[in-house]
């Protein structure tokens, strides 16, 4: 573990409470991107637990995309887009999931994976898991390898880790709350 890198994001992201919702506490991670140095400090970080292990990074919209292509760029693979639905042109292929209330579903172009590739898959927090739960089963849909998980942050008490065991992939948090 990375200690100060630890101490910096500690004293950098920024609670909120009751957002969006009353009993959310809300990790706001934007003060990050006014400190370039901290920014490339994350970066090094993600990108030295997934070096020689990944054939290509799946960032999920929108905030996995503000750490997922510079990893992918440290690591010189490819970046794919997972996004919300509605948003990709055809060909595509989806998938649902469950929300607190609701449901949801993440598309992905197809043709862009390639089956038997390994692939990390990287959002900027973890919380029930539902979200990159999906999207590990939209990596298994089109045959790829769903070899690590990677956050900036991950939320203990929700369990989303729980969620994740049955991909058998290494899983790496830079905090834990
Ligand atoms: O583990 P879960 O309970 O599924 O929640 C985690 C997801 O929630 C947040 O995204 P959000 O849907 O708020 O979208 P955003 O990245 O566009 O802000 C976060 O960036 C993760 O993608
Ligand atoms: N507590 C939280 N803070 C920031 N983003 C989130 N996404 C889901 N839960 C969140």
């Amino acid at each position: 573990m990375n200690q100060q890198l630890v101490e910096d994001l500690e004293k950098t992201i920024e609670n909120i409470p009751n957002f969006p919702k009353e009993g959310i506490q809300f990790k706001d991670i934007t003060p990050i991107f006014l400190n370039p140095q901290l920014y490339k400090d994350v970066i090094k970080d993600l990108s030295a637990f997934s070096r020689d292990k990944i054939d290509v990074v799946c960032g999920i919209e929108s905030r996995g995309y503000l750490f997922g292509i510079a990893i992918a760029v440290a690591l010189d693979v490819p970046f794919i887009l997972i996004r919300k639905k509605g948003k990709l042109p055809p060909p595509f292929v989806g998938q649902k999931y469950d929300l607190e209330y609701g449901s949801a579903e993440i598309e992905m172009r197809t043709g862009q994976l390639q089956p038997g590739q390994r692939v990390l898959i990287h959002d900027d927090l973890l919380a029930t898991g539902g979200t990159t739960e999906a999207a590990a089963l939209l990596i298994e849909k089109q045959g790829g390898v769903v070899s690590q998980f990677s956050f900036l942050i991950a939320l203990k008490d929700l369990a989303g880790e729980e969620r994740l065991k049955k991909f058998n992939a290494e899983v790496h948090q830079i905090l834990s709350y």
